[in-house]
């Protein structure tokens, strides 16, 4: 064909694109739902948003623009044409038996091939709840135990490396250094094996990279999810590339349980289930998988063992570095918090209810207001900061009071909940522990109604699996390196800056650390 009329051609191709859009808007039972006008028309606003790594907050500032009299935020907004942001954690949406699914957005977090999932972006309901039922076992309360040592030697290391930085004088990336430690448990615990980040200082062979780089490809590759299986086709031939980045992973995996099995077989352990094996090592989390894969009564596959181990290193390690700089960065803006902190674990020291080198996962759980600034830090900065997409089905629904037609694409943001002052007050934006040891003097149902309003896990049946394992991490490591060092902000007037490419991390979390005086 001539190459004007293939010019031609594609421009009446957008034209006749466009209308359509204009015609569906125009006629859309949903017209009337608020949001940018662009919006209305196509999902490149929500693109746009996203692609700045700022739509945590231009989520909020939605809800807020179109607030109506007496309301702090508009119980529903648009983000897409079919794409609806809401404030209530609907029962329908997310409750545990919903049958409403993950949209396609999560098709990004994975392999385009169908039979290439993983759990975290499932998307078939049965699947998920057969693999969850499976494994939650792995990362219930009681399994923390067989981690704890896994913890404690990082956080060792981690505490051995606060002390070298507090002898100089320079500012450090304290978000560099709590990814360093989480990815480091992470591996410890899945593998029984440090990635020797935390040891180095720094990434070891390019994953931390590699899953970074993964992180802005999948966020907005979901917004067009059709795209996926073709720019992953080239993207996973060039270096660099998040697509590149998630095959080095996938790799990472496959190697480590393929040298486990060998070594199991040298070891003899094979469907043995021991608690430490002979090089002294405490039953990781991969040992637990080959354990259930040898018994055939569990139907557990090596496809399982391979995709459970990498969902740990990709949801697992991110997240609870983010949450770690959350808490530390709010402590240190909160003077008073940081001293009551402080005083709670220097008191229990004294009374003997716990070491004075390391805090247990188990003395933690008594530690009040230990616990409420974890749960404050995590309000205040939660990891994920993007809806938690799910689509309406067959039907329709009504959500936060409209009509929503079959196929509509409805989130919640854990930010836009955690910043309702009509739920948590007007000192919604402050750090407060205190509100949650208030709640719980009020009873239970103040309780209750806060933490429906408490999304840094997720909720209902797609809730995080391994939220007990990252509080593990985290209880264990903030007493134990705000009793012994002291931090102090480079830019301590102003706001940090944060991406949001799903996690929402700091990009200038820089601290000097000094070693306390006074010990406790
Ligand atoms: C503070 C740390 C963490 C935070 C803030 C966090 C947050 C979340 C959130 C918000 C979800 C739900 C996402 C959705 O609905 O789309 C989720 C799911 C998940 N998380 Fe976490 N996570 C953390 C730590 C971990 C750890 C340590 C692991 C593994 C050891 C883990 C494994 C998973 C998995 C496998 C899912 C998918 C669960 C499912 O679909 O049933 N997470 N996480």
């Amino acid at each position: 064909m001539h190459p004007i009329l293939l010019l031609y051609a594609a421009i009446a191709l957008v034209v006749a694109r466009a209308l359509y859009a204009v015609l569906v808007a125009a006629l859309s039972p949903t017209r009337h739902i608020p949001g940018p006008f662009l919006a209305r028309f196509t999902r490149l606003w929500y693109f746009y948003s996203v692609w700045k790594g700022q739509a945590e907050k231009d989520n909020i500032r939605l809800h807020r623009k179109y607030a109506k009299h007496g309301q702090f935020y508009a119980p529903i907004v648009r983000l897409g044409p079919n794409m609806y942001s809401i404030i209530e954690p609907d029962k329908q949406v997310y409750g545990v038996g919903s049958k409403m699914r993950k949209s396609d957005w999560y098709e990004g977090w994975k392999h385009p091939s169908p039979d290439r999932w993983t759990m975290f972006p499932d998307r078939d309901i049965k699947r998920h709840n057969d693999t969850r039922k499976k494994f939650q076992n792995l990362y219930a309360l009681s399994t923390l135990k067989s981690y704890e040592q896994y913890v404690d030697d990082c956080a060792n290391i981690f505490q051995d490396k606060l002390g070298e930085l507090a002898s100089s004088d320079e500012y450090v990336d304290m978000a560099h250094w709590f990814q360093v430690y989480a990815f480091d448990v992470i591996g410890a615990i899945t593998y029984s094996k440090r990635f020797g980040f935390l040891d180095q200082g720094k990434d070891v062979d390019g994953i931390m990279q590699a899953l970074d780089s993964n992180m802005p490809y999948s966020t907005l590759v979901g917004i067009y999810a059709w795209l996926h299986p073709y720019l992953y086709e080239v993207l996973q031939r060039i270096p660099g590339s998040g697509a590149a980045g998630r095959q080095k992973l996938m790799n990472f995996t496959q190697m480590n349980k393929e040298t486990r099995e060998a070594q199991r077989r040298t070891w003899d352990l094979e469907g043995k289930g021991v608690e430490e094996k002979p090089d002294g090592t405490p039953e990781d989390f991969l040992d637990k998988l080959l354990d259930m894969k040898d018994d055939p009564q569990k139907g557990v596959t090596d496809y399982h063992c391979f995709i459970m181990g990498l969902s740990n290193i990709i949801a697992g390690s991110d997240t609870t570095a983010v949450s770690l700089s959350s808490v530390l960065y709010y402590l240190i803006k909160t003077p008073r918090a940081m001293q009551k902190l402080r005083e709670e674990i220097g008191w229990r020291t004294e009374q003997g209810l716990c070491e004075a080198d390391r805090v247990s996962f188990q003395d933690s759980q008594e530690m009040k207001y230990l616990q409420a600034c974890i749960k404050e830090g995590l309000r205040l900065h939660a990891a994920v900061g993007l809806p938690l997409w799910r689509v309406v089905n067959e039907g329709g629904a009504e959500i936060c009071g409209e009509f929503l037609p079959a196929g509509s694409e409805v989130g919640i943001n854990g930010w836009v909940a955690h910043y309702n002052q009509d739920v948590w007050g007007p000192d919604a934006d402050e750090f407060r522990p205190e509100r949650w040891i208030e709640a719980e003097e009020e009873g239970r149902d103040k309780l209750r109604y806060l933490e429906t309003y408490y999304l840094p896990f997720g909720l209902g049946s797609r809730t995080c699996i391994g939220r007990h394992i990252s509080y593990l991490e985290m209880t264990k490591l903030v007493p134990q390196i705000v009793r012994k060092f002291d931090f102090e902000l480079q830019r301590p007037d102003s706001e940090w800056s944060c991406k949001n490419y799903w996690f929402v991390k700091p990009a200038d979390f820089h601290v000097r650390v000094k070693r306390l005086e006074k010990q406790e």
